[in-house]
C-alpha cells in the first residue's frame, strides 16, 4: 500500500462540516487508485469535545480512544480497512503489519485485543482475539490542536464508491444533528451478579491454597455484573461526559457489528514513540479516605503494608524481566508512587526503555501482555488458573485498547470496561489475589473499582 498526504493550508474553512466538505471536494479531484491509502486533512475548529460529536453520531460506526493525560484523543467513524484475527498466534502480526500499513503517514488505527489471545466466543462473537481498523473519517485532537481527516483506501472502484457514499452519510448525520446537548442516559431495570460472595470466597481460598502449595505467587481473579437497562446502553454518551468532568484514564468505545466494548482505565500497557519506551507497573489498592488526613493514611497503607507490596512488586519485577531482553536500556526500579481515582488509589512505578532498534510492537506486546497486574505470575500458571476457575469469559476485559500509528503506539490495560448490547451491559472488575489475600476485602475491592463504570453509566441512579 503506497501512501499520499495531502498536507492542509492555511485560511481554508474551519467548521467541523465546511472542513468535511472542503476534504470530500479534495477527493473528488482525486483519482481512484486501488489498494493506495489517500489521506487528506485540514485542521478545525470545533464547538464540541471530538467524544461529545462521537456520542451524537449514534448511526454510524465509531471508535474512540482518548489517552489519560488528556492530550491525544482519536475517535473514528466508520473503517476503510479493517486487519484481525482470531488467532492468539497472528495477534502479533497484525499488530506489526497495521504498523507497517500506515508508514510514512500521519494515520493510525484503533482497535484492541483480547486476554491472553482469548478468542471471540459466546458473548464475545464480537471481539475475536485482535481487531483494528483504519476510520474512514477522523476527529483528532493532539494538544488541544484539532484535525479532521479522511483516510481513503478501496480494493476495487466500487468499494471506492461505496467509502465517498459512507462519507456523504456521516455528513448527513453530523449536518442533522440537531443538538448536541447531552442525552438522558438510560436508567438500572436490574443487576444481576453472576458470582456470588460466597462462590467468591470459595474460589479465593482455592488460589490461597494454591498460592500456599506453590504453584504460583499471584492471581488476578475477576468477576461479571450484568445490568439491565430502561433503554440501549449509550457508551458513547457516557464517556463523554466523564471526559467533561476530567477523568484521569484512558478512555475508549470500540464498536463491532451492533456491540460496543468501552472503559475508563488507568492503567497503560505501553506507550512507544521510535525507539522509546514507557510502561508501569500499577497495582495494589486501597480506598480513598473520606477526608484528607484518612486518605493520607491509606495511602501510607498502601505503600507499607506487606501483602500490597508484594501485590505490585511482582508486576514490577515482571515487567523489568520482560523488556530486559528487548532493552538497550531500562530504567532502574524506581521510587513507588500513589495514583488518585475517584474512589480508589493504586501504587504505580514508571518504567521507561531504549527499545533496541529491531524490536517490533509485535514483540513488545507479545513480551509484556498478559502482565501481573491483571493475570499473576508466574503467567502461565495463573493463566491456566483463570481459565479453570473464573466463572466467566473474558473476552477483551483485561485485554488492551489502544492506537497504532507509523512511529507511536499507546495501549491502555482494558480494565474498568464493559460490553454493551442493546440494553444490556455487562462490567467487569478484578483483584490480585497474594498471600495475604481476604476474600471479603478483596470483594470490597471490586465492588470499588466497579463503582466508576456504574456512576458512568447510571449517573442518576444516587
Ligand atoms: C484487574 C483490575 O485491576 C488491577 C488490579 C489491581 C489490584 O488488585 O490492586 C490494581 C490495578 C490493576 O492492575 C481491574 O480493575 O479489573
Ligand atoms: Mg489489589
Amino acid at each position: 500500500m503506497s501512501v499520499q498526504s495531502t498536507v492542509s493550508t492555511s485560511g481554508t474553512p474551519s467548521g467541523l462540516l465546511e472542513v468535511l466538505a472542503e476534504l470530500r471536494e479534495r477527493l473528488r479531484g482525486e483519482k481512484y487508485c486501488a489498494q493506495r491509502l489517500l489521506r487528506v486533512s485540514l485542521p478545525v475548529e470545533l464547538d464540541n469535545t471530538p467524544l461529545e460529536i462521537a456520542a451524537a453520531c449514534r448511526e454510524s460506526e465509531r471508535q474512540i480512544f482518548a489517552t489519560r493525560d488528556n492530550k491525544f484523543t482519536l475517535v473514528g467513524f466508520g473503517h476503510s480497512r479493517r486487519l484481525s484475527t482470531n488467532n492468539a498466534e497472528q495477534t502479533a502480526a497484525i499488530l506489526d503489519q497495521a504498523q507497517q500499513l500506515v508508514a510514512g503517514s500521519d494515520a493510525c488505527w484503533l482497535g484492541g485485543c483480547s486476554f491472553a489471545g482469548n478468542t471471540g466466543v459466546g458473548r464475545w462473537q464480537e471481539f475475536p482475539a485482535a481487531c483494528f481498523v483504519l476510520p474512514l473519517v477522523e476527529l483528532r485532537e493532539t494538544n488541544g490542536f484539532c484535525e479532521v481527516a479522511i483516510n481513503m483506501y478501496a480494493e476495487s472502484y466500487a468499494q471506492w464508491q461505496t467509502r465517498l457514499e459512507a462519507i456523504d452519510q456521516l455528513v448527513g448525520e453530523i449536518s442533522a444533528i440537531p443538538s448536541l446537548a447531552g442525552s438522558r442516559l438510560p436508567a438500572l431495570v436490574a443487576r444481576r451478579d453472576t458470582i456470588s460472595l460466597r462462590e467468591w470466597r470459595e474460589l479465593v481460598m482455592n488460589a490461597l491454597e494454591a498460592i500456599r502449595g506453590g504453584g504460583f505467587k499471584k492471581v488476578v481473579l475477576a468477576r461479571e455484573v450484568e445490568l439491565c437497562l430502561t433503554a440501549p446502553a449509550d457508551p458513547f454518551a457516557a464517556l463523554a461526559q466523564l471526559d467533561r468532568q476530567h477523568n484521569p484514564g484512558y478512555l475508549f468505545a470500540l464498536t463491532s457489528g451492533k456491540d460496543h466494548f468501552f472503559g475508563c482505565s488507568p492503567e497503560r500497557l505501553f506507550k512507544q514513540k521510535g525507539h522509546q519506551l514507557v510502561t508501569e507497573a500499577l497495582a495494589g489498592t486501597v480506598r480513598r479516605g473520606l477526608d484528607g488526613d484518612e486518605d493520607a493514611a491509606l495511602e501510607s497503607r498502601l505503600i507499607q503494608s506487606r501483602k500490597l507490596v508484594h501485590e505490585h512488586q511482582l508486576v514490577a519485577d515482571a515487567i523489568h524481566s520482560a523488556l530486559c531482553p528487548l532493552a538497550l536500556q531500562l530504567s532502574p526500579v524506581s521510587d513507588v508512587g500513589v495514583v488518585k481515582l475517584r474512589h480508589i488509589q493504586h501504587s504505580y512505578q514508571k518504567v521507561s526503555a531504549i527499545l533496541r532498534p529491531d524490536v517490533s510492537i509485535g514483540q513488545l506486546f507479545s513480551s509484556l501482555h498478559p502482565t501481573p497486574a491483571i493475570c499473576g505470575y508466574p503467567s502461565a500458571q495463573a493463566k491456566a488458573f483463570i481459565r479453570d476457575h473464573e466463572h466467566f469469559q473474558r473476552g477483551w476485559y483485561s485485554g488492551v485498547a489502544g492506537v497504532i500509528g507509523a512511529e507511536h503506539a499507546e495501549f491502555s490495560v482494558a480494565i474498568r470496561s464493559g460490553l454493551a448490547r442493546g440494553d444490556k451491559v455487562w462490567l467487569y472488575s478484578g483483584v490480585g489475589i497474594v498471600r495475604g489475600s481476604n476474600p471479603v476485602g478483596e470483594w470490597r475491592e471490586l465492588e470499588s473499582k466497579l463503582q466508576v463504570m456504574l456512576d458512568t453509566l447510571l449517573p442518576h441512579a444516587h
